[in-house]
């Protein structure tokens, strides 16, 4: 049985990336290239960057023996000169913080293509999630323009694609971007008094469009790896004609390379080293709970859950609409809801940007969340909850029960305390890793984690698994286990004793899963807490910052601030990071 259920955390992350175009912090990535926007400081397409590096990274594949694909392997690889040229290093450090526990570096390489593709106007690719990542280099192998057409067969055949494939792969990536002066000076000449590169594209749009394959066929195309004087270099010309332009006029109607577009670059991100299981195709939850916690707020015990509903775009959110939670008791009379249920209608309401993702606006859809925070008695505590939508035009109300049940609330034995938990940013530290290791030097983000555990439970061990897996440089990804001890300065409240302990960190996305192993020896997990929103998250405002920009991250900083203030809050704090960082590597 595949039919989603909550919770699905792999699903939810995947599902919220693909389409909501943001991690499930709220950091867009989707922002960073919708719509098909191009670098300021390069004037490159950041789709065609985005599709291209999820062709390099894939096109090392080798199908005899199920190596290589799409494995994140690229990250090591951009020194070669199969790999060279800015478009990479700018696509890396787009990447950069988006990887965590349930999606991989290859992962987001993958959905760089679905939007690169979707946001330019060209097929929504499905896509799905579980890729593994390589830490270290692998072979080399992908395609470069001097080569002649045998080498390039062999190439594709190797990666397991036809000399069919082989066309409509290439074509399919070249309706993107071109070649750029910086890279093929030889080719494009530079343009003169000027850092920026010149470009010489593929065919007259920008759009992801069958142009390339018609100004081909027609002969006015002036794509240098067709019409370049430098006879070496057509290597697009000698791709396209390989089997006398068969496949290319098959190609040539808008509809046609739409749907071959789509289904051979599915084939291309789902290329992937062999044992590796991938999701099924993540589809549009319609109805999505997300973001629930039990904890405590300002003293108050609190249970808080988000359900996010799809609004048909350019329609007004029904302002009659009626939206309530329900929950059950975990203990006492009404326990699982023997008796009463307990419901709430307080609500924020939150409009969502429809730019949040090309895949959702080109579906049609935007969202509106519904944000419940509800004060609950600790005694009683919560074992379900579900939602009623009534949007009050006769027809009665509509449940989410998450497929019939309810959506539980696994535990209440050791909780996640944001507010009381705090990071600090450290500059220039020496400090040194729990578990010993290389000394932190640069930056480094020391974080005081706080949870609340239920009293009775007498636990033999608290501890929290802090993991981030986004590091700059993507050395393999910071994982230590850390005792959480009994915190006497804060007074225990409402049955709960509160325990805290701290780790350092240089990445970009730590998570934490907190355990208590209780005197029964039964552990209770809070499972993937992100740490972007503590009490004390610091606000560095943007100034701050444009100086130290070199990268590209720094041109993508004022993308991130796209969305409501709280976003680029979250956007901005994480963007300096990026740009301090680098700037100390430079
Ligand atoms: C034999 C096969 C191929 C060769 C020799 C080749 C070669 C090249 C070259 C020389 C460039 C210019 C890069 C620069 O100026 O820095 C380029 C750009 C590009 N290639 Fe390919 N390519 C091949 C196949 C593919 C495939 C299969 C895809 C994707 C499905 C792809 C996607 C792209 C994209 C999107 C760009 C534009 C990048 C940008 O504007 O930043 N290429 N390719």
């Amino acid at each position: 049985d595949d039919t989603y259920r909550w919770p699905s955390p792999q699903y939810d992350q995947l599902e919220a990336l693909l389409y909501e175009g943001r991690r499930g912090d709220g950091s867009s990535l989707a922002s960073l290239v919708h719509p098909c926007r191009f670098r300021p400081d390069t004037n490159a397409s950041i789709a065609a960057e985005w599709v291209r590096f999820a062709f390099h990274d894939m096109s090392t594949y080798d199908a005899s023996n199920g190596t290589g694909g799409l494995d994140g392997s690229i990250a090591y690889e951009l020194g070669r000169p199969e790999n060279f040229g800015a478009g990479f290093t700018s696509t890396l450090s787009d990447f950069e913080v988006y990887p965590n526990k349930y999606v991989s570096r290859a992962d987001i390489i993958a959905l760089g293509a679905v939007f690169g593709t979707a946001t330019c106007g060209g097929p929504i690719i499905p896509y799905r999630g579980g890729r593994v990542d390589a830490w270290t280099a692998g072979p080399g192998g992908v395609p470069e323009p001097h080569q002649d057409l045998q080498t390039h067969k062999d190439m594709f055949t190797r990666a397991g694609f036809s000399t069919a494939e082989m066309i409509q792969l290439t074509a399919c990536g070249h309706t993107l971007g071109g070649l750029r002066s910086t890279d093929f000076p030889n080719l494009v000449p530079p343009a003169p008094n000027t850092a920026v590169p010149n470009f010489a594209n593929f065919d007259t749009t920008t759009k992801f469009d069958n142009v390339v394959v018609t100004q081909y066929l027609d002969g006015t195309t002036q794509n240098p790896l067709v019409v370049s004087s430098n006879q070496t270099m057509r290597s697009d010309l000698r791709i396209f004609s390989a089997d006398s332009n068969d496949t290319m006029h098959s190609l040539a109607t808008a509809d046609a390379f739409a749907s071959t577009c789509q289904d051979i670059l599915t084939r291309m991100i789902n290329t992937v080293p062999h044992g590796v299981a991938l999701t099924n195709d993540i589809t549009l939850l319609p109805a999505k709970v997300h973001d629930v916690q039990l904890t405590f707020e300002r003293g108050v015990f609190v249970f808080k859950a988000s359900l996010r509903l799809l609004q048909v775009l350019n329609t007004p959110v029904n302002k009659q609409r009626a939206v309530k939670i329900f929950w059950c008791d975990r203990y006492g009379a009404n326990q699982d809801c023997k008796g009463n249920n307990r419901s709430s209608t307080f609500a924020s309401k939150l409009e969502e940007d429809p730019n949040l993702s090309p895949v959702t606006q080109r579906q049609g859809y935007s969202f509106v969340n519904y944000n419940f925070v509800v004060p609950v008695d600790a005694s009683k505590s919560i074992s379900k909850f579900w939602f009623e939508v009534d949007e009050n035009d006769g027809k009665g109300p509509t449940a989410y029960k998450n497929g019939g049940d309810g959506y539980p609330v696994a535990q209440d034995q050791v909780l996640f305390v944001p507010t009381l938990s705090k990071s600090v940013l450290h500059q220039n530290s020496t400090l040194h890793r729990r578990g010993g290791g290389k000394p932190i030097t640069g930056l480094v983000k020391e974080y005081t984690i706080v949870a609340a555990v239920r009293d009775g439970s007498n636990p033999s061990r608290v501890y929290m698994d802090a993991l981030d897996v986004a590091i700059s440089g993507f050395p393999s990804p910071f994982n230590t286990a850390v005792d959480l001890k009994p915190n006497s300065d804060i007074t225990p409240s409402q049955g709960y004793s509160f325990y805290s302990g701290t780790v350092m960190d240089t990445g970009f996305q730590l998570t934490v899963d907190i355990h208590s192993i209780a005197a029964d020896g039964t552990t209770y997990t809070e499972d993937f807490r992100q740490t972007a929103f503590l009490d004390n998250t610091p606000y560095l405002a943007p100034t701050n910052v444009t100086s130290s920009g070199k990268s590209s991250s720094s041109s993508s900083w004022s993308w991130r601030l796209a969305g409501d203030t709280h976003l680029a809050q979250l956007a901005v704090s994480g963007s300096v990071v990026v740009g301090v960082m680098l700037s100390t590597l430079l």
